[in-house]
């Protein structure tokens, strides 16, 4: 796998004193979608800036494609389409106009206007003023103006802020399909797991200016079995409670059911191999796993 980017013990104050980002390193591989996840003021921002050069670390190091970023990587920065928070548009300037100005700068392809409105579902819109379009449709444009050039890597800084769960989706569903047929490698950030959950196929959760998690989506997943509760129904819930509170910590609950704390699916199947040595019969086993949600939101206010 081919890191794309990669950086080093990035460390930034705004102020001195004052670490906004405290000795960050991550590495992403080509072809990932990497969530960047934090609350509102973790160092998110800042650490996109960060990768994109557009501020100097006060320490550590950032390379992008193997090479390391400094203001002038300009043969970079074109493999690169960046959105950091709320894109810049003309209002006065209808959508096609918007992307004509930074098709030509860069002198691209005249037909790749019309291509990235396509992609981004903007082709009817494409005559109409910006100052007329939805919070959702500027969010779309400013993706499409990050699409000229057809960048192997996009970072997104809170690409679906102020979005409603439609145009969520509608983000969501373009990203995947940027990812999968165009091979693009992608960063976005954002304050809500939920944005990124389905999407990601990696996560970095940042808290105070530091990564309090990092890995892969299946990684953090599983912390969801961490200390969840297994619902349980056997012919004999009496006789399954003595036979795991050797164990495990059993609760009566109702009648019918019986509560078992266990930490990981390996217990959790243990629990059942317990049950059936005992010759009991199993009706019901149902793991109640932590929400995703809490996880993250115990992460960042450790
Ligand atoms: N230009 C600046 N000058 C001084 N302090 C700044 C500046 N930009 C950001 N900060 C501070 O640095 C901290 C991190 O800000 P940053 O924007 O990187 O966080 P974030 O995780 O992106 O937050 P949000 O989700 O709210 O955008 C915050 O306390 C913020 O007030």
């Amino acid at each position: 796998m081919n890191t794309v980017v990669s950086a080093t013990s990035l460390s930034f104050g705004y102020v001195p004193q004052v670490k906004t980002v405290n000795s960050i390193s991550l590495d992403i591989g080509s072809g990932q979608i990497y969530g960047f996840l934090g609350p509102n003021g973790a160092g998110k921002t800042t650490t996109i800036r960060l990768l994109l050069g557009l501020l100097s670390p006060h320490a550590g190091s950032v390379a992008l494609f193997g090479q390391p970023v400094s203001r002038k990587s300009w043969q970079l920065f074109s493999r690169i389409g960046a959105m950091i928070e709320t894109p810049s548009l003309y209002e006065h300037l209808t959508a096609v106009e918007n992307l004509e100005i930074g098709r030509r700068i860069r002198k691209l392809d005249p037909g790749m206007c019309s291509h990235v409105l396509e992609i981004v579902g903007l082709t009817a819109s494409a005559r109409i003023k910006v100052r007329e379009f939805s919070l959702g449709m500027k969010q779309r444009l400013g993706l499409a103006v990050a699409l000229l050039g057809k960048p192997e890597l996009l970072i997104l800084d809170e690409p679906t802020n102020g979005l409603d769960p439609h145009g969520i989706i509608q983000v969501r569903e373009l990203l995947q399909t940027l990812n999968q047929d165009y091979g693009t490698t992608i960063l976005m950030s954002s304050h809500i797991l939920a944005e990124v959950e389905k999407v990601a196929t990696h996560i970095g959760i940042i808290s105070k200016g530091q990564f309090v998690f990092q890995g892969t989506m299946q990684a953090l997943q599983s912390l969801s079995f961490q200390d969840s509760t297994l619902l349980l129904q056997t012919n004999d819930n009496g006789k399954a409670a003595l036979v795991l509170k050797d164990h495990y910590q059993v609760e009566a609950n109702t009648a019918q059911t019986i509560s078992v704390k266990a930490s990981s699916k390996a217990q959790t199947a243990q629990i059942c191999r317990l049950l059936c040595d005992a010759g009991l019969d199993v009706y019901h086993l149902a793991a109640t796993a932590n929400d995703l949600e809490n996880i993250f939101l115990k992460m960042v206010n450790r």
